[in-house]
């Protein structure tokens, strides 16, 4: 079998300014290209040769873009915000899509405060005053924070910290937010509003820290700026298109609006005779260029925050914070990470072991039983996901086929896979580990469903129970290895890693010194060898001078890989029954 390896690294790009200490990570491993200042037209061009891209809130990855991504894996948005990401076509891709939902909150919170203050103190027009000579103290009298109404939009990560800093600067916090945490609120002394109408009436200051979605969109206009105290100031350091940036200008010019502090907005950046410059302009408005972000702190803690999980997913591994996948919660993802290494290498030595030693004896029926502790986590979407790609990657061309938490399911059903998944609650508490997976292939097509999730009352019955024929791997993770404890009607322990040759053989004298003798010959170096006899359960056969005979498994670990013309000289009346190789 044809075992697909990279012969280059593989290749990241990073169109936009990303800091330096999380691309330091990549060097190593990747190739990193940091190309600034590309047009649509010239990264749709080169994008076909990277697998990860980085990008911030300027670059738009489109499914125009992503169609022309042929071995993208991963978008990594370094920052929270992935509305410039088509996250739908990259699902359809089974590109997973990753942010960092918490390295630049305090650095838009803090800049949200900025913008309150320099608009209540007219910060930004008396600095231009100066500059230009001038010395307008009565013009410029502003007003305290101290005592004035904070009206928060979206009571999330953003608003909850800005909700915490104003507290100290003595304001009032109302907020509303359909889906925030009551208790949360609380803690941060915000009383949340049941709608956005009765939130504006009171706010002296209105602050938005929404996602930009078809919800909020729009979601401050006309008629919304009219229900506003005159003497009310806004703020947006979330996106711009919340606020209908002409019905802002409008209302500042008419004087029912004090003033405005706004980072984000509808064209950035902004395009000349546009409403977003119009709004700049405005000598009510401090504006900023999109600078929420823009600390060295924050900066530093979403570019290692996402290159990391770039490493993670190059690297066959779980991302933290998927965008477009299930989110894995930290403690289940210490729990699921060494099995998901361990299911992806038991999928892997199933098709590569069957199918070497019986060119047709890959099935698509499996149960997959998880059973002690691995038994009662929530969700097992990873694991399921690292069964199909263990199972097809061998048999598939790595850069054709991009298997994931995102696309597992569907890429199961497309090749007619079906996976039952089971939860034993056996107790293991006399075995070596505290969970343990068994992967049971049918003999035959079963009619159970998909990642059904039965409850099994016990692995080992259920396996007794098996038909003779299926075809049957164990395994288990020790002190964070994965282990196979079972193979087949085999029982013995052995790391799935490096190089393995597998052989079946009558347990008789002179087996190990053949192909040790055959090995010798062709180069090939036995690094470590393992003898698995058979399962307790299992009988003995009739060798071949016809007396009875057991069998036993050999795995040996070898130093390079073994040639076909090699396995096949290996199996034979005086040498082995079967040989298989199987590289991890
Ligand atoms: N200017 C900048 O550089 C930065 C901007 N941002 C932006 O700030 C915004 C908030 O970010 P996070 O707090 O991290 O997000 P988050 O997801 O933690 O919070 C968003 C909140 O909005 C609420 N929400 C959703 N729909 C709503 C609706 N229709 N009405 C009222 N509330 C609604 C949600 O329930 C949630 O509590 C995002 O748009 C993000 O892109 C974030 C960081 C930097
Ligand atoms: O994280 C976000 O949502 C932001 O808006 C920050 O954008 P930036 O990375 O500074 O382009």
């Amino acid at each position: 079998m044809a075992i697909l390896m990279h012969t280059s690294k593989p290749k990241v790009l990073i169109p936009e300014k990303v800091s330096p200490d999380g691309l330091a990570l990549l060097k190593d491993q990747f190739e990193v290209d940091e190309k600034k200042g590309l047009s649509p037209e010239e990264l749709k061009s080169i994008i076909g040769e990277y697998e990860a891209l980085i990008v911030r809130s300027e670059t738009q990855v489109t499914a125009e873009l992503l169609n022309a991504a042929k071995k993208l894996k991963v978008v990594a948005r370094a920052g929270v915000g992935v509305d410039n990401v088509d996250v739908q076509s990259a699902t359809t891709h089974g590109i997973i899509v990753v942010n960092s939902p918490s390295g630049n909150i305090n650095a838009a919170a803090e800049h949200t405060i900025a913008l309150l203050m320099a608009v209540a103190r007219n910060v930004g027009d008396a600095a231009q005053s100066i500059k230009a000579g001038k010395w307008e103290r009565s013009r410029l009298v502003g007003v305290e924070a101290k005592g004035k109404t904070l009206a928060i939009v979206g009571l999330g990560k953003v608003g909850l910290t800005v909700a915490r800093i104003a507290n100290g600067l003595g304001m009032r916090l109302v907020a509303y937010d359909p889906y925030a945490n009551p208790n949360l609120a609380a803690a941060a002394s915000v009383t949340l509003r049941s709608s956005l109408a009765e939130l504006l009436k009171e706010a002296d200051f209105l602050t938005l820290h929404t996602p930009l979605i078809a919800s909020t969109k729009g979601m401050i206009g006309k008629a919304e700026l009219e229900t506003m105290k005159s003497t009310a100031r806004i703020l947006n350091v979330a996106r711009g298109g919340m606020i209908d940036e002409d019905a802002l200008v409008e209302a500042l010019d008419a004087g029912t609006i004090a003033g405005a502090g706004i980072d984000v907005f509808t064209s950035e950046p902004p395009k000349p005779d546009s409403s977003a410059s119009r709004l700049i302009a405005h000598p009510k408005v401090v504006a900023t260029p999109h600078l929420g972000a823009s600390t060295r702190e924050a900066q530093e803690n979403v570019s290692i925050d996402v290159c990391e999980q770039v490493v993670s997913i190059l690297s066959g591994e779980l991302p933290r914070s998927a965008v477009n996948a299930p989110i894995i919660l930290p403690e289940e993802y210490r729990t699921l990470q060494p099995f998901v290494q361990l299911v992806e290498r038991m999928g892997s030595l199933y098709t590569q072991h069957y199918s070497s030693v019986k060119v047709d004896a890959f099935r698509t029926t499996f149960d997959i039983i998880y059973e002690g502790k691995l038994a009662s986590i929530n969700t097992t979407k990873p694991l399921f996901a690292a069964l199909v790609k263990g199972l097809l990657t061998p048999i598939t061309s790595s850069d054709g086929l991009n298997i994931n938490i995102v696309n597992a399911e569907l890429l199961a059903k497309e090749r007619g896979i079906l996976i039952n998944e089971q939860r034993s609650r056996e107790d293991v508490n006399d075995k070596p580990y505290s969970s343990s997976i068994t992967l049971r292939a049918r003999a035959t097509r079963s009619t159970s469903h998909s990642r059904s999730r039965a409850a099994s009352p016990s692995a080992s019955r259920a396996l007794k129970a098996a038909d003779s024929d299926d075809q049957i791997i164990q395994g288990f993770v020790s002190g964070n290895k994965p282990y196979i404890s079972r193979l087949d009607k085999f029982s013995g322990e052995f790391v799935p890693r490096g190089t393995l040759l597998i052989c079946r053989n009558y347990d008789s004298c002179g087996k190990i010194g053949f192909v040790g003798n055959l090995l010798g010959k062709a180069g090939v170096n036995i690094k470590f060898m393992n003898v698995a006899p058979l399962y307790e359960e299992a009988g003995e056969e009739e060798g071949k001078d016809g007396e009875a005979a057991s069998e036993a498994l050999m795995i040996l670990g070898v130093d390079r890989p073994v040639g076909e013309d090699v396995r096949k000289a290996l199996v034979g009346p005086d040498g082995m029954l079967e040989a298989s190789v199987v590289n991890f």
